[in-house]
């Protein structure tokens, strides 16, 4: 084990398979001035390609400082909304908008609501609930994504139909120029916060995306730029001791199976490197965190066929954490001590405050970029599933009456890339599908259903990765397509895909648009699917016709 290091607040413990690749990229990475490059905003980093990218991306390293004005003027606006007793705080936004907040609230213990899905159910529960109270967060950077401005439509109408001005309730934050910023100005709602346009999605948990909803919300956002600022210092030194460099050179140089330079030598499933990261929290004192991490690492490496999956499990006993295989780098987020020594001979101990971790991931994961050979500022195959999906809801009638090719008790079972046609029974589809997944590649589950009506979905990650020994993600549909999705379609092309879609009790409208949350859903789900297939990846496709009987007939069945 490398010797645990302390810096801004932030520990680290770094387990090494290849002691002696890890410390000559680390070398590397401090002669070449990787970290004051960074810090100073030196877009050349990641080679000629990402520059142009890299030149408008880089903003996140000083926004422990830069975001400062906007505490005041978010506790200002809190305490007016607090005046006209309005306290519920609902957050419409995807991906790197809704993520960061997510996981801010949850570990200040301050309640938001966060409306990142299309399922019919969920949408109208979060309407039913207390609108008299509530205030409407609509964030965009793009200021264009479809299921952002479906909800802004949805609230909108609903506050209109109980007698409330909307224009009152609802609050956005988009990048300066956007379509969202002219739609906020030409309706007047109350106030629209301009971020950073410096920063991507994935990497603006302490801008306004990150900031605003969660002040509202009530965290101490003060504390959290603190945080961000203690250790800021520390990440920005050209020395060994910087845990920036040591986190992102461990997790580049693991990925490349011990090789210093670009993986063009591959990893995963050839066994040369580890290309999972499996986040397990051991007490890290962080609600959520690998969800928030999960975009950040799989949109920012998961192209040109290599980058790190990241895995989240339940804890630290979930299969794929404690056994797992030579491709997965545990991480444990609250300190590595005690540990079995990984099979894959790579593994991190991580603890800190929020703040700091928010930084120093930022900072690791564009380090291991620079070592894997990719540009960790793009995600040029989420737009692909976008487009399917919109080409789809054009159609409206494309593949909602496809017939399955079996149907087992409550579950309809679709197959697509892969051979079904010996299947019978959902028991045999299952088996068929799992026999394709490549030795250690892995299983993607992608739920499209309700998170909270149906949460006993995400049982199925723990099943799967138990029944086959495959490293398992779970993703909510469509929020992974904003995190984890660009891995799937753009990264090591190992993985197999599990898609659960279900029977809709009460669609609902999107006011004056020509589809419902139920056909957007389906779009995006079929849409996915389609891309994926098209790229020669396995999806087995499940319809459960009664939600809550297939998830316990299909749990039976692992
Ligand atoms: O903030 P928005 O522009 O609405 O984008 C939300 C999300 O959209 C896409 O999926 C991007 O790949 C994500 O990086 C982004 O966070």
């Amino acid at each position: 084990m490398s010797v645990p290091s302390e810096a801004g607040g932030v520990r680290l413990e770094l387990i090494c398979g290849d002691e002696a690749a890890y410390s000559s990229t680390l070398d590397q990475l401090v002669s070449d001035h990787v970290a004051s490059r960074m810090t100073s905003q030196d877009p050349t980093l990641w080679g000629p390609d990402a520059e142009s990218e890299a030149g408008k991306r880089l903003s996140w390293v000083s926004l422990g400082e830069s975001s400062r004005p906007l505490v005041d003027e978010i506790t200002a606006l809190r305490d007016e909304l607090l005046a006209e007793n309005v306290d519920h705080i609902v957050l419409a936004g995807m991906g790197g908008s809704s993520l960061a907040p997510e996981v801010i609230c949850a570990t200040a213990g301050v309640e938001l609501v966060t409306l990142d899905t299309t399922d019919p159910g969920q949408v109208a529960a979060a309407l039913a609930d207390s609108l008299d109270r509530t205030l409407l967060v609509v964030s965009s950077k793009s200021g264009g994504t479809v299921e952002t401005d479906s909800h802004r439509r949805a609230y909108e109408k609903a506050f209109t139909d109980q007698g409330i001005d909307p224009t009152q309730r609802i609050v956005v934050v988009t990048d300066p120029g956007s379509p969202l910023q002219q739609t906020a100005e030409d309706a007047g709602y109350r106030k629209v916060f301009l971020a950073d346009p410096d920063v991507g999605g994935r990497y603006s948990a302490l801008t306004a995306f990150g900031l605003v909803p969660t002040g509202l919300a009530g965290a101490d956002i003060g504390q959290l730029l603190d945080e961000a600022v203690a250790v800021s210092s520390a990440l920005a030194a050209d020395d060994e001791h910087n845990p920036g460099l040591r986190l992102g050179a461990l997790l580049g140089v693991a990925h490349n199976g011990g090789a210093g330079a670009s993986g063009s030598d591959g990893a995963g499933s050839d066994g040369a490197g580890s290309d999972k990261v499996v986040f397990a929290d051991v007490g890290s004192g962080i609600t959520g965190f690998g969800d928030w991490a999960e975009q950040l690492i799989a949109e920012s490496t998961g192209k040109l066929g290599l980058g790190l999956l990241p895995v989240v499990v339940e804890n630290s006993r979930a299969p794929g954490f404690a056994d797992a295989k030579k491709d997965a780098i545990p991480v444990y987020l609250g300190g590595v001590e005690g540990s079995p020594e990984p099979t894959s001979g790579w593994a991190a101990g991580v603890s800190g405050p929020l703040g700091a971790q928010l930084l120093l991931w930022e900072y690791a994961t564009a380090v291991a970029g620079r070592i894997i050979g990719i540009n960790p500022f793009d995600q040029p195959n989420v737009e692909e599933a976008k487009k399917q999906a919109r080409a789809l809801l054009d159609a409206p009638d494309q593949g909602s009456t496809e017939e399955p090719q079996l149907t087992d008790g409550a579950v309809q079972v679709f197959g697509m890339g892969f051979d079904l046609s010996s299947a019978s029974t959902l028991a045999e589809a299952v088996q068929a599908f799992f026999a394709t997944a490549p030795e250690l590649g892995y299983v993607s589950v992608q739920a499209y259903l309700d998170r909270h009506a149906d949460r006993s979905a995400a049982d199925l990650r723990s099943a799967v990765a138990l029944r086959t020994g495959l490293q398992t993600t779970f993703g909510w549909g469509p929020r992974f397509l904003h995190s984890t999705g660009q891995y799937h379609k753009g990264g090591h092309p190992n993985g197999v895909f599990l898609q659960i879609t279900g029977a809709v009790a009460r669609d609902l409208a999107v006011p004056d648009r020509p589809y419902t949350f139920a056909s957007l859903q389906h779009a995006q789900a079929a849409g996915d699917a389609t891309v994926l297939a098209d790229k020669g990846r396995p999806v087995l496709h499940l319809h459960l016709t009664d939600r809550a009987a297939g998830i316990g007939q299909l749990l039976e069945t692992l």
